[in-house]
């Protein structure tokens, strides 16, 4: 039988796609009607790797509000709702990454996404940015029974796009990645341009990235046999 092609799992928001801009629109939207007043743009984007409601909780917290959780809970639906209307907004792949992908596909790679955005939106995202068709399996926070930081994440993921874990490496921005990939025993490269709020250096892994130029097939596959 032939072997299956090695498979990269990329985590979506800071990693794959720049949502910052939108997801922080959308954010300031929402205050915006509860009369708080807008967040600093820059002090948030390392809050932006965490999802909705994290950036909710700390907007309040930052503005000395209490936020109760049912209260929390509608601001989450509102805020998932208004972000899927206005898709793809100014969201865009970072540099480099389609030349990447393309020079790795024809290196008989494979790709999936593993992102802690609900399914749908990761979804509606890639189709709207007519990048879907690169994915093998794409899923999200509501795919499994678990989510990152939890391994069975990623390796249903990578069981869904039918590859082998020992062929397999993640890529991703913050320590949820690096945690999920560690706890799967799969290699992972981090990249430094996304929504961490902490240097990825901490976190060991595997390889650093600044540029998705530097991801050569060379460089994936002396990670993925080490
Ligand atoms: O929405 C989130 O919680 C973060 O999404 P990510 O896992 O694609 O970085
Ligand atoms: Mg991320």
């Amino acid at each position: 039988m032939n072997k299956p092609s090695p498979l990269i799992v990329f985590d979506l928001d800071g990693t794959l796609i720049d949502t910052a801009p939108d997801l922080l629109a959308t954010l300031n939207e929402i205050i915006a009607a509860e009369g708080l007043d807008a967040v600093d743009t820059d002090e948030m984007r390392a809050h932006v790797g965490f999802g909705s409601r994290v950036m909710l909780a700390r907007t309040y917290q930052m503005a000395g509000k209490h936020i109760n959780p049912e209260k929390l809970d509608n601001l989450v639906a509102d805020f998932i709702a208004r972000y899927a209307q206005n898709m793809p907004g100014n969201s865009k792949p970072f540099d480099g990454l389609l030349d990447a992908m393309t020079d790795l596909k024809e290196a008989d790679f494979q790709f999936a996404v593993c992102t802690n955005k609900t399914e749908m939106l990761a979804k509606k995202l890639l189709k709207a940015l007519n990048m879907d068709h690169w994915f093998e399996a794409i899923t999200g926070q509501d795919t499994f029974s678990v989510r990152k930081p939890h391994p069975d994440h990623l390796l249903k993921t990578i069981e869904m796009a039918g590859a082998d874990p020992k062929q397999s490496i993640m890529v991703g921005d913050t320590p949820t990645d690096f945690s999920t990939a560690k706890a799967a025993l799969i290699p992972v490269i981090a990249v430094d341009f996304g929504y961490c709020d902490t240097p990825v250096e901490d976190y060991q892994p595997e390889k650093i990235i600044s540029h998705f130029n530097e991801m050569t097939s060379e460089m994936v596959l002396s990670l993925i046999n080490k």
